[in-house]
Protein backbone atom coordinates (compact mmCIF):
# COMPACT_ATOMS: atom_id res chain seq x y z
CA UNK A 1 0.00 0.00 0.00
CA UNK A 2 2.87 2.53 0.71
CA UNK A 3 4.38 3.88 -1.77
CA UNK A 4 7.24 6.10 -0.81
CA UNK A 5 7.02 7.45 -4.34
CA UNK A 6 4.19 9.40 -2.92
CA UNK A 7 7.08 11.03 -0.13
CA UNK A 8 7.40 14.29 -0.67
CA UNK A 9 9.00 17.72 0.48
CA UNK A 10 6.60 19.49 1.75
CA UNK A 11 7.86 23.03 -0.01
CA UNK A 12 10.64 23.72 -2.97
CA UNK A 13 14.46 23.30 -1.28
CA UNK A 14 14.80 25.41 0.94
CA UNK A 15 17.55 27.67 0.21
CA UNK A 16 19.14 27.61 3.88
CA UNK A 17 21.92 30.67 2.62
CA UNK A 18 19.53 33.18 2.55
CA UNK A 19 19.00 32.66 5.93
CA UNK A 20 22.19 32.05 7.39
CA UNK A 21 22.11 34.44 9.89
CA UNK A 22 21.86 33.02 13.36
CA UNK A 23 20.26 35.61 15.11
CA UNK A 24 21.01 36.22 18.97
CA UNK A 25 18.60 35.01 20.91
CA UNK A 26 17.05 38.21 22.97
CA UNK A 27 19.96 39.06 25.13
CA UNK A 28 17.57 39.82 27.99
CA UNK A 29 16.87 36.13 28.62
CA UNK A 30 20.24 35.49 29.85
CA UNK A 31 20.73 38.93 31.87
CA UNK A 32 17.16 37.98 33.27
CA UNK A 33 18.40 34.47 34.03
CA UNK A 34 21.34 35.09 35.89
CA UNK A 35 19.16 37.48 38.32
CA UNK A 36 16.11 35.96 38.25
CA UNK A 37 17.24 31.91 38.19
CA UNK A 38 19.77 32.30 40.63
CA UNK A 39 20.66 28.63 40.66
CA UNK A 40 22.30 27.82 43.95
CA UNK A 41 24.75 25.26 44.82
CA UNK A 42 22.20 22.64 45.69
CA UNK A 43 19.92 23.66 42.41
CA UNK A 44 16.92 25.38 43.90
CA UNK A 45 16.01 28.73 42.48
CA UNK A 46 16.12 31.45 45.19
CA UNK A 47 12.74 32.38 46.09
CA UNK A 48 10.18 31.56 49.08
CA UNK A 49 6.92 32.77 49.44
CA UNK A 50 6.44 33.97 52.56
CA UNK A 51 5.18 31.58 55.43
CA UNK A 52 1.71 32.15 55.14
CA UNK A 53 1.11 30.05 52.32
CA UNK A 54 0.37 26.73 50.97
CA UNK A 55 3.46 24.99 48.91
CA UNK A 56 3.20 21.97 47.21
CA UNK A 57 6.48 20.35 45.43
CA UNK A 58 6.92 21.51 41.99
CA UNK A 59 6.73 17.65 40.24
CA UNK A 60 9.20 18.71 37.09
CA UNK A 61 11.69 20.17 39.26
CA UNK A 62 11.58 19.00 42.60
CA UNK A 63 11.29 22.44 43.97
CA UNK A 64 8.56 23.53 46.43
CA UNK A 65 6.39 25.66 44.82
CA UNK A 66 3.38 27.94 46.67
CA UNK A 67 0.00 27.64 45.48
CA UNK A 68 -1.71 30.48 47.51
CA UNK A 69 -1.25 33.97 48.01
CA UNK A 70 2.96 35.17 48.18
CA UNK A 71 3.35 38.57 49.49
CA UNK A 72 7.00 38.86 50.01
CA UNK A 73 9.57 37.06 48.53
CA UNK A 74 12.79 35.99 50.16
CA UNK A 75 16.17 34.22 49.41
CA UNK A 76 16.38 30.84 50.52
CA UNK A 77 19.04 27.58 50.25
CA UNK A 78 16.95 24.93 50.20
CA UNK A 79 13.80 23.31 50.92
CA UNK A 80 14.99 22.46 54.38
CA UNK A 81 14.81 26.48 54.57
CA UNK A 82 10.89 26.31 54.51
CA UNK A 83 10.18 25.17 58.23
CA UNK A 84 6.35 25.81 58.68
CA UNK A 85 5.19 25.16 55.12
CA UNK A 86 1.29 24.29 55.56
CA UNK A 87 -0.16 21.19 53.56
CA UNK A 88 -3.62 21.86 55.77
CA UNK A 89 -6.66 22.75 53.22
CA UNK A 90 -6.41 26.55 51.96
CA UNK A 91 -7.27 28.80 55.03
CA UNK A 92 -6.55 32.36 53.26
CA UNK A 93 -9.01 34.44 51.08
CA UNK A 94 -6.50 36.32 49.73
CA UNK A 95 -8.10 37.91 46.71
CA UNK A 96 -7.11 36.61 43.41
CA UNK A 97 -5.54 39.69 42.56
CA UNK A 98 -3.04 39.27 44.80
CA UNK A 99 -1.82 35.78 44.45
CA UNK A 100 1.19 35.15 42.66
CA UNK A 101 2.84 32.15 41.99
CA UNK A 102 6.08 31.05 42.21
CA UNK A 103 7.85 30.90 38.71
CA UNK A 104 11.22 29.49 37.77
CA UNK A 105 13.00 30.55 34.82
CA UNK A 106 13.24 27.80 32.18
CA UNK A 107 16.69 26.42 32.05
CA UNK A 108 18.74 28.62 30.14
CA UNK A 109 19.73 25.75 27.64
CA UNK A 110 16.25 26.15 26.52
CA UNK A 111 17.14 29.86 25.01
CA UNK A 112 20.25 28.87 23.42
CA UNK A 113 19.12 26.00 21.04
CA UNK A 114 19.73 27.48 17.22
CA UNK A 115 19.34 25.80 14.33
CA UNK A 116 20.23 28.01 10.74
CA UNK A 117 17.36 30.39 12.25
CA UNK A 118 16.44 30.57 15.37
CA UNK A 119 13.47 31.07 17.25
CA UNK A 120 13.36 34.88 17.70
CA UNK A 121 11.27 36.36 20.68
CA UNK A 122 10.31 39.69 22.16
CA UNK A 123 9.58 40.92 25.93
CA UNK A 124 8.30 36.91 26.61
CA UNK A 125 10.24 34.41 29.09
CA UNK A 126 9.12 31.18 30.05
CA UNK A 127 8.57 29.98 32.86
CA UNK A 128 7.51 27.40 35.39
CA UNK A 129 4.20 28.41 36.81
CA UNK A 130 0.64 26.52 38.32
CA UNK A 131 0.20 24.92 34.77
CA UNK A 132 3.83 23.37 34.01
CA UNK A 133 6.15 25.57 31.41
CA UNK A 134 4.49 28.81 30.16
CA UNK A 135 5.19 31.85 28.39
CA UNK A 136 5.49 35.59 30.35
CA UNK A 137 5.64 39.31 29.83
CA UNK A 138 8.87 40.25 30.59
CA UNK A 139 8.21 43.54 30.23
CA UNK A 140 4.91 45.99 30.02
CA UNK A 141 3.24 45.71 26.55
CA UNK A 142 1.05 49.09 25.32
CA UNK A 143 -1.64 48.48 23.77
CA UNK A 144 -1.34 49.53 20.06
CA UNK A 145 -4.05 49.51 17.31
CA UNK A 146 -1.88 46.73 15.12
CA UNK A 147 -0.73 43.21 16.98
CA UNK A 148 2.53 42.66 18.13
CA UNK A 149 5.15 39.92 17.57
CA UNK A 150 6.09 38.51 20.38
CA UNK A 151 7.58 34.84 18.91
CA UNK A 152 8.21 33.58 15.68
CA UNK A 153 9.10 30.09 14.88
CA UNK A 154 10.83 29.75 11.68
CA UNK A 155 9.54 26.73 9.64
CA UNK A 156 12.90 24.88 9.89
CA UNK A 157 12.01 24.17 13.90
CA UNK A 158 8.58 22.85 13.17
CA UNK A 159 7.29 19.38 12.87
CA UNK A 160 4.77 19.49 10.02
CA UNK A 161 3.11 16.86 7.96
CA UNK A 162 0.10 17.70 5.62
CA UNK A 163 -3.28 16.92 6.87
CA UNK A 164 -4.37 14.90 3.90
CA UNK A 165 -2.37 12.29 1.58
CA UNK A 166 -0.33 12.65 -0.39
CA UNK A 167 1.64 13.41 2.73
CA UNK A 168 4.07 15.90 3.14
CA UNK A 169 6.52 16.66 5.88
CA UNK A 170 8.49 19.73 6.38
CA UNK A 171 11.71 18.89 7.03
CA UNK A 172 11.71 16.21 4.94
CA UNK A 173 13.39 14.12 7.57
CA UNK A 174 11.97 10.83 6.61
CA UNK A 175 14.08 9.59 3.47
CA UNK A 176 12.47 7.69 1.02
CA UNK A 177 11.53 4.13 1.76
CA UNK A 178 11.49 4.58 5.36
CA UNK A 179 9.31 1.78 7.13
CA UNK A 180 7.97 4.50 9.27
CA UNK A 181 6.66 5.95 6.21
CA UNK A 182 4.43 2.87 5.38
CA UNK A 183 3.25 3.38 9.24
CA UNK A 184 2.49 6.84 8.64
CA UNK A 185 0.51 6.19 5.31
CA UNK A 186 -1.61 3.23 6.95
CA UNK A 187 -2.81 6.14 8.94
CA UNK A 188 -6.65 7.90 8.71
CA UNK A 189 -6.66 10.76 6.92
CA UNK A 190 -9.13 12.29 8.67
CA UNK A 191 -9.07 10.51 12.19
CA UNK A 192 -5.37 9.27 12.40
CA UNK A 193 -3.69 13.00 12.94
CA UNK A 194 -2.86 11.85 16.38
CA UNK A 195 -1.18 8.78 15.50
CA UNK A 196 1.22 10.56 12.10
CA UNK A 197 2.15 13.59 14.66
CA UNK A 198 3.19 10.57 17.52
CA UNK A 199 5.83 8.26 14.65
CA UNK A 200 6.81 11.71 13.19
CA UNK A 201 8.10 13.22 16.46
CA UNK A 202 9.78 10.03 17.61
CA UNK A 203 11.27 9.50 14.58
CA UNK A 204 12.34 13.28 14.85
CA UNK A 205 13.61 12.20 18.29
CA UNK A 206 15.96 9.48 16.62
CA UNK A 207 17.02 11.82 13.50
CA UNK A 208 20.87 12.97 13.80
CA UNK A 209 21.33 16.26 15.15
CA UNK A 210 17.74 17.02 14.45
CA UNK A 211 16.87 20.22 16.92
CA UNK A 212 13.49 17.90 18.45
CA UNK A 213 16.60 16.29 20.43
CA UNK A 214 17.51 18.80 22.63
CA UNK A 215 14.29 20.58 22.39
CA UNK A 216 12.77 16.90 23.68
CA UNK A 217 14.26 17.28 27.07
CA UNK A 218 11.89 20.04 27.38
CA UNK A 219 8.87 18.59 27.09
CA UNK A 220 6.93 16.62 29.81
CA UNK A 221 7.40 13.45 30.48
CA UNK A 222 4.82 10.53 31.24
CA UNK A 223 5.01 11.52 34.74
CA UNK A 224 4.63 15.29 34.32
CA UNK A 225 2.03 15.32 31.39
CA UNK A 226 -1.57 15.52 32.52
CA UNK A 227 -3.16 13.89 29.24
CA UNK A 228 -5.71 11.28 30.19
CA UNK A 229 -4.15 9.17 27.71
CA UNK A 230 -1.79 8.42 30.55
CA UNK A 231 -4.00 8.13 32.66
CA UNK A 232 -4.77 5.11 35.30
CA UNK A 233 -8.12 3.23 35.38
CA UNK A 234 -8.01 4.61 39.19
CA UNK A 235 -7.54 8.24 37.71
CA UNK A 236 -10.11 7.68 35.04
CA UNK A 237 -13.13 7.48 37.89
CA UNK A 238 -12.12 10.62 39.70
CA UNK A 239 -13.05 12.09 36.62
CA UNK A 240 -16.90 10.96 37.84
CA UNK A 241 -17.70 11.09 34.22
CA UNK A 242 -18.40 7.58 32.82
CA UNK A 243 -18.63 9.06 29.49
CA UNK A 244 -15.27 10.71 29.09
CA UNK A 245 -13.87 7.66 31.38
CA UNK A 246 -14.96 5.20 28.43
CA UNK A 247 -13.93 7.46 25.93
CA UNK A 248 -10.62 7.88 27.13
CA UNK A 249 -10.32 3.90 27.54
CA UNK A 250 -10.84 3.87 23.58
CA UNK A 251 -8.57 6.54 22.53
CA UNK A 252 -6.06 4.86 24.67
CA UNK A 253 -7.04 1.54 23.15
CA UNK A 254 -6.32 2.95 19.97
CA UNK A 255 -2.95 4.21 20.16
CA UNK A 256 -2.24 0.64 22.35
CA UNK A 257 -3.24 -0.96 19.16
CA UNK A 258 -1.95 0.94 16.78
CA UNK A 259 1.29 0.68 18.45
CA UNK A 260 0.86 -3.37 18.64
CA UNK A 261 0.12 -3.59 15.23
CA UNK A 262 3.22 -2.03 14.10
CA UNK A 263 5.70 -2.42 17.04
CA UNK A 264 4.84 -5.42 18.51
CA UNK A 265 4.44 -7.90 15.95
CA UNK A 266 8.06 -7.82 14.98
CA UNK A 267 9.15 -8.28 18.26
CA UNK A 268 6.94 -10.82 18.67
CA UNK A 269 7.84 -13.36 16.33
CA UNK A 270 11.32 -12.42 16.33
CA UNK A 271 11.10 -13.44 20.25
CA UNK A 272 9.43 -16.64 18.72
CA UNK A 273 12.22 -17.50 16.75
CA UNK A 274 15.25 -17.05 19.32
CA UNK A 275 12.84 -19.14 21.74
CA UNK A 276 12.97 -21.58 19.21
CA UNK A 277 16.58 -21.19 18.94
CA UNK A 278 16.52 -20.50 14.95
CA UNK A 279 19.71 -20.37 12.80
CA UNK A 280 21.12 -17.03 12.60
CA UNK A 281 20.49 -17.55 8.76
CA UNK A 282 16.95 -17.99 9.01
CA UNK A 283 16.78 -14.95 11.52
CA UNK A 284 18.67 -12.96 8.45
CA UNK A 285 16.10 -13.93 6.05
CA UNK A 286 13.52 -13.36 8.56
CA UNK A 287 14.48 -9.99 9.21
CA UNK A 288 15.29 -9.62 5.18
CA UNK A 289 11.27 -10.57 4.54
CA UNK A 290 10.20 -8.73 7.82
CA UNK A 291 7.41 -5.59 7.42
CA UNK A 292 9.19 -4.08 10.62
CA UNK A 293 12.81 -3.45 10.59
CA UNK A 294 14.57 -2.97 13.79
CA UNK A 295 14.90 0.48 13.31
CA UNK A 296 11.52 1.10 13.27
CA UNK A 297 11.20 -0.86 16.67
CA UNK A 298 13.66 1.16 18.72
CA UNK A 299 11.83 4.04 18.05
CA UNK A 300 8.93 3.36 20.63
CA UNK A 301 10.39 0.30 22.46
CA UNK A 302 7.34 -0.36 24.67
CA UNK A 303 3.64 1.11 24.38
CA UNK A 304 3.93 3.64 26.83
CA UNK A 305 6.56 5.27 24.69
CA UNK A 306 4.32 5.45 21.81
CA UNK A 307 1.27 6.46 24.01
CA UNK A 308 3.34 9.24 25.54
CA UNK A 309 4.42 10.58 22.26
CA UNK A 310 0.66 10.34 21.43
CA UNK A 311 -0.35 12.10 24.21
CA UNK A 312 2.54 14.91 23.26
CA UNK A 313 0.49 15.14 19.59
CA UNK A 314 -2.68 15.59 21.64
CA UNK A 315 -1.57 18.58 23.84
CA UNK A 316 0.91 20.13 22.05
CA UNK A 317 0.31 19.92 18.12
CA UNK A 318 -1.59 23.21 16.12
CA UNK A 319 -3.56 23.01 13.30
CA UNK A 320 -2.90 25.51 10.83
CA UNK A 321 -3.39 26.57 7.59
CA UNK A 322 0.20 27.55 5.46
CA UNK A 323 1.19 29.15 2.64
CA UNK A 324 4.43 28.22 1.46
CA UNK A 325 4.96 30.01 -1.87
CA UNK A 326 1.69 29.52 -4.03
CA UNK A 327 1.25 25.97 -1.97
CA UNK A 328 -1.82 26.21 1.04
CA UNK A 329 -1.40 23.47 2.84
CA UNK A 330 -4.05 22.40 6.06
CA UNK A 331 -0.61 21.16 7.74
CA UNK A 332 -0.39 19.56 11.77
CA UNK A 333 2.65 20.89 13.73
CA UNK A 334 4.81 20.76 16.23
CA UNK A 335 5.65 23.93 17.02
CA UNK A 336 8.52 24.96 19.52
CA UNK A 337 8.53 27.54 22.20
CA UNK A 338 4.99 28.27 21.06
CA UNK A 339 3.95 25.09 22.47
CA UNK A 340 4.66 26.41 25.97
CA UNK A 341 2.00 28.79 25.47
CA UNK A 342 -0.68 27.63 28.26
CA UNK A 343 -4.73 27.97 27.16
CA UNK A 344 -7.23 30.44 28.23
CA UNK A 345 -10.69 31.44 27.30
CA UNK A 346 -9.63 34.96 27.16
CA UNK A 347 -6.35 34.94 25.38
CA UNK A 348 -3.88 37.53 24.70
CA UNK A 349 -2.19 35.72 21.98
CA UNK A 350 -2.99 34.22 18.78
CA UNK A 351 -1.07 32.14 16.41
CA UNK A 352 -0.72 33.41 12.69
CA UNK A 353 1.24 32.54 10.02
CA UNK A 354 4.22 34.83 7.82
CA UNK A 355 4.49 32.79 4.52
CA UNK A 356 6.72 35.64 2.94
CA UNK A 357 9.73 34.47 5.24
CA UNK A 358 8.03 30.94 6.20
CA UNK A 359 7.58 31.96 9.95
CA UNK A 360 4.99 30.90 12.60
CA UNK A 361 4.27 34.00 14.85
CA UNK A 362 2.92 34.19 18.10
CA UNK A 363 1.27 37.93 18.50
CA UNK A 364 -0.47 40.02 21.15
CA UNK A 365 -3.92 40.99 20.35
CA UNK A 366 -4.54 44.40 18.85
CA UNK A 367 -5.26 46.95 22.09
CA UNK A 368 -4.38 44.33 24.49
CA UNK A 369 -2.24 45.62 27.50
CA UNK A 370 -0.21 42.72 29.21
CA UNK A 371 2.06 43.56 32.39
CA UNK A 372 5.09 42.20 33.21
CA UNK A 373 4.92 39.41 34.58
CA UNK A 374 1.53 38.40 33.34
CA UNK A 375 0.96 34.91 31.78
CA UNK A 376 0.96 35.15 27.90
CA UNK A 377 -2.06 32.98 26.57
CA UNK A 378 -3.80 31.31 23.63
CA UNK A 379 -7.13 29.82 22.67
CA UNK A 380 -6.79 26.15 22.44
CA UNK A 381 -10.61 25.37 21.64
CA UNK A 382 -12.80 28.32 21.21
CA UNK A 383 -16.52 27.03 22.11
CA UNK A 384 -15.86 23.67 23.44
CA UNK A 385 -17.03 22.68 26.88
CA UNK A 386 -14.46 21.27 29.93
CA UNK A 387 -15.51 17.48 28.60
CA UNK A 388 -13.27 18.50 24.96
CA UNK A 389 -10.85 20.48 26.75
CA UNK A 390 -10.31 17.26 29.20
CA UNK A 391 -9.71 14.75 26.76
CA UNK A 392 -7.49 16.13 24.15
CA UNK A 393 -5.85 18.57 26.98
CA UNK A 394 -5.66 17.01 29.99
CA UNK A 395 -7.20 20.09 31.86
CA UNK A 396 -10.56 21.68 32.66
CA UNK A 397 -11.84 25.52 32.86
CA UNK A 398 -12.65 26.81 36.42
CA UNK A 399 -14.66 29.50 34.23
CA UNK A 400 -15.40 28.04 30.78
CA UNK A 401 -17.63 30.16 29.19
CA UNK A 402 -19.10 27.53 26.97
CA UNK A 403 -20.02 24.84 29.73
CA UNK A 404 -23.53 23.78 29.61
CA UNK A 405 -25.57 21.82 31.93
CA UNK A 406 -28.93 19.81 31.20
CA UNK A 407 -31.77 21.08 32.18
CA UNK A 408 -35.21 19.34 31.62
CA UNK A 409 -37.77 21.23 33.05
CA UNK A 410 -39.97 23.96 31.45
CA UNK A 411 -38.81 26.72 33.98
CA UNK A 412 -37.49 29.59 32.02
CA UNK A 413 -36.42 33.07 33.02
CA UNK A 414 -36.50 36.04 30.85
CA UNK A 415 -33.20 36.37 28.75
CA UNK A 416 -32.60 40.21 28.49
CA UNK A 417 -33.43 40.73 32.30
CA UNK A 418 -30.96 38.38 33.04
CA UNK A 419 -28.41 39.89 30.39
CA UNK A 420 -29.07 43.29 31.73
CA UNK A 421 -28.65 42.30 35.52
CA UNK A 422 -24.96 40.72 34.82
CA UNK A 423 -23.98 43.63 31.83
CA UNK A 424 -23.89 40.43 29.35
CA UNK A 425 -23.69 42.51 25.67
CA UNK A 426 -23.22 41.05 22.34
CA UNK A 427 -24.60 38.40 20.68
CA UNK A 428 -25.19 34.59 22.02
CA UNK A 429 -21.94 33.47 20.56
CA UNK A 430 -20.21 36.57 21.57
CA UNK A 431 -21.21 37.35 24.66
CA UNK A 432 -19.02 39.54 26.82
CA UNK A 433 -19.02 41.06 30.14
CA UNK A 434 -19.53 45.08 29.61
CA UNK A 435 -16.84 46.05 32.46
CA UNK A 436 -18.27 49.69 31.21
CA UNK A 437 -22.05 49.38 32.54
CA UNK A 438 -20.24 47.53 35.73
CA UNK A 439 -19.88 48.88 38.94
CA UNK A 440 -16.11 48.93 39.81
CA UNK A 441 -14.56 46.12 41.66
CA UNK A 442 -17.90 43.76 40.90
CA UNK A 443 -15.79 40.89 40.15
CA UNK A 444 -18.67 38.17 39.93
CA UNK A 445 -19.32 38.32 36.06
CA UNK A 446 -16.57 35.87 34.29
CA UNK A 447 -16.77 32.79 32.15
CA UNK A 448 -19.02 30.97 34.31
CA UNK A 449 -21.49 33.63 34.59
CA UNK A 450 -21.34 33.93 30.48
CA UNK A 451 -22.01 30.05 30.27
CA UNK A 452 -24.97 30.33 32.17
CA UNK A 453 -26.24 33.10 30.24
CA UNK A 454 -25.91 30.25 27.14
CA UNK A 455 -27.22 27.46 29.29
CA UNK A 456 -29.83 28.48 31.52
CA UNK A 457 -33.22 28.00 29.66
CA UNK A 458 -34.90 31.25 28.73
CA UNK A 459 -37.69 33.10 27.06
CA UNK A 460 -37.60 36.48 24.92
CA UNK A 461 -40.61 37.62 23.29
CA UNK A 462 -40.21 41.36 21.96
CA UNK A 463 -40.65 43.74 24.43
CA UNK A 464 -42.76 42.08 26.78
CA UNK A 465 -41.50 42.84 29.93
CA UNK A 466 -40.91 39.39 32.81
CA UNK A 467 -43.37 39.13 35.50
CA UNK A 468 -41.67 38.80 38.73
CA UNK A 469 -43.29 36.55 40.35
CA UNK A 470 -43.04 34.22 37.65
CA UNK A 471 -39.69 34.87 37.50
CA UNK A 472 -38.94 34.09 41.57
CA UNK A 473 -40.72 30.39 40.32
CA UNK A 474 -38.64 29.94 37.57
CA UNK A 475 -35.71 30.61 39.15
CA UNK A 476 -36.76 28.25 41.90
CA UNK A 477 -36.78 24.78 39.88
CA UNK A 478 -34.14 25.43 38.21
CA UNK A 479 -32.07 25.98 41.11
CA UNK A 480 -33.91 23.00 42.20
CA UNK A 481 -32.78 21.22 38.84
CA UNK A 482 -28.82 22.19 39.76
CA UNK A 483 -29.27 21.18 43.32
CA UNK A 484 -29.96 17.51 41.64
CA UNK A 485 -27.27 18.13 39.71
CA UNK A 486 -24.74 18.42 42.38
CA UNK A 487 -26.29 15.51 44.20
CA UNK A 488 -25.47 12.90 41.95
CA UNK A 489 -21.96 13.16 43.12
CA UNK A 490 -20.57 11.51 45.64
CA UNK A 491 -17.97 14.43 46.93
CA UNK A 492 -18.86 17.89 47.08
CA UNK A 493 -16.81 20.77 46.18
CA UNK A 494 -15.13 21.51 49.30
CA UNK A 495 -14.24 17.80 50.04
CA UNK A 496 -12.75 17.90 46.41
CA UNK A 497 -10.57 21.11 47.21
CA UNK A 498 -9.38 19.21 50.68
CA UNK A 499 -8.59 16.51 48.50
CA UNK A 500 -6.39 18.61 46.30
CA UNK A 501 -5.16 20.75 48.92
CA UNK A 502 -4.30 17.38 51.27
CA UNK A 503 -2.70 15.58 48.86
CA UNK A 504 0.45 17.46 47.33
CA UNK A 505 2.27 14.34 45.87
CA UNK A 506 -0.32 13.65 43.54
CA UNK A 507 -0.03 12.56 40.34
CA UNK A 508 -0.72 15.39 37.80
CA UNK A 509 -3.33 12.91 35.66
CA UNK A 510 -5.17 12.39 39.06
CA UNK A 511 -4.90 15.88 39.74
CA UNK A 512 -6.60 17.14 36.68
CA UNK A 513 -9.30 14.46 37.38
CA UNK A 514 -10.02 15.68 40.49
CA UNK A 515 -10.03 19.42 38.91
CA UNK A 516 -12.29 18.57 36.68
CA UNK A 517 -15.01 16.94 38.97
CA UNK A 518 -14.29 19.89 40.85
CA UNK A 519 -14.88 22.72 38.02
CA UNK A 520 -18.00 21.07 37.32
CA UNK A 521 -19.60 21.32 40.61
CA UNK A 522 -18.01 24.96 41.01
CA UNK A 523 -19.81 25.74 37.97
CA UNK A 524 -23.49 24.71 38.88
CA UNK A 525 -22.65 26.29 42.80
CA UNK A 526 -22.40 29.59 40.50
CA UNK A 527 -25.66 29.53 38.26
CA UNK A 528 -27.39 28.49 41.38
CA UNK A 529 -25.97 32.09 42.60
CA UNK A 530 -26.05 33.48 40.17
CA UNK A 531 -29.78 33.20 39.72
CA UNK A 532 -30.12 34.12 43.62
CA UNK A 533 -28.80 37.53 42.40
CA UNK A 534 -31.06 37.91 39.70
CA UNK A 535 -34.34 37.33 41.62
CA UNK A 536 -33.11 39.41 43.94
CA UNK A 537 -31.96 42.46 41.40
CA UNK A 538 -35.28 42.07 39.08
CA UNK A 539 -37.57 42.77 42.34
CA UNK A 540 -35.76 46.28 42.26
C1 LIG B 1 0.66 23.11 24.78
S1 LIG B 1 1.06 22.58 26.38
C2 LIG B 1 1.43 24.09 27.18
C3 LIG B 1 2.77 24.03 27.88
C4 LIG B 1 2.76 23.17 29.10
N1 LIG B 1 2.21 23.90 30.23
C5 LIG B 1 4.14 22.65 29.46
O1 LIG B 1 4.45 22.53 30.65
O2 LIG B 1 4.89 22.31 28.58
C6 LIG B 1 -0.55 22.13 26.93
C7 LIG B 1 -0.58 21.57 28.34
O3 LIG B 1 -0.39 22.62 29.28
C8 LIG B 1 -1.28 22.51 30.38
N2 LIG B 1 -2.21 23.64 30.33
C9 LIG B 1 -2.34 24.54 29.35
N3 LIG B 1 -3.24 25.47 29.65
C10 LIG B 1 -3.73 25.16 30.86
C11 LIG B 1 -4.73 25.75 31.72
N4 LIG B 1 -5.38 26.83 31.38
N5 LIG B 1 -4.97 25.14 32.91
C12 LIG B 1 -4.31 24.02 33.28
N6 LIG B 1 -3.36 23.42 32.49
C13 LIG B 1 -3.07 23.98 31.31
C14 LIG B 1 -2.01 21.18 30.18
O4 LIG B 1 -1.28 20.21 30.85
C15 LIG B 1 -1.91 20.97 28.68
O5 LIG B 1 -1.96 19.61 28.32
Amino acid sequence: MASSATTRCFFSPFNVSAFSCIYLLIPFYLMESKQMGKKLNNGFAAVKPNLTEKCTINRRTGCIKARAAVNTIETVNSPSDYPSFQTESQQDDTPASKVQYWLELADPDFYRMGFVRSMRAYGVEFREGPNGFGVYASKDIEPSRRAKVVMEIPLELMLTISQKTPWMFFPDIIPVGHPIFDIINSTHPETDWDLRMACLLLYAFDHDKNFWQLYGDFLPSVEECTSLLLATEDDLKELHDENLASTMRKEKARAQEFWEKNWVLFCDIFITLISKKLHFVSMFIFLQHSAMPLKVKRLARDSERFIWAVSMAQTRHINFRIRVGSLVQDANIFAPYADMLNHSCQPNCFFHWRFRDRMFEVMTNAGQRIKKGEEMTVNYMSGQRNNMLMQRYGFSSLSNPWDVLPFSGNARIHLDSFLSVFNISGSHADYYHNTKLANEGDNFVDGAVLAAARTLPTWSEGDIPPIPSLEIKAVKILQEECQQILAQYSTTSKQDQHILDSTPEMSWTREAAIKYRLHRKLFVEKVIEALDIYQDRILF
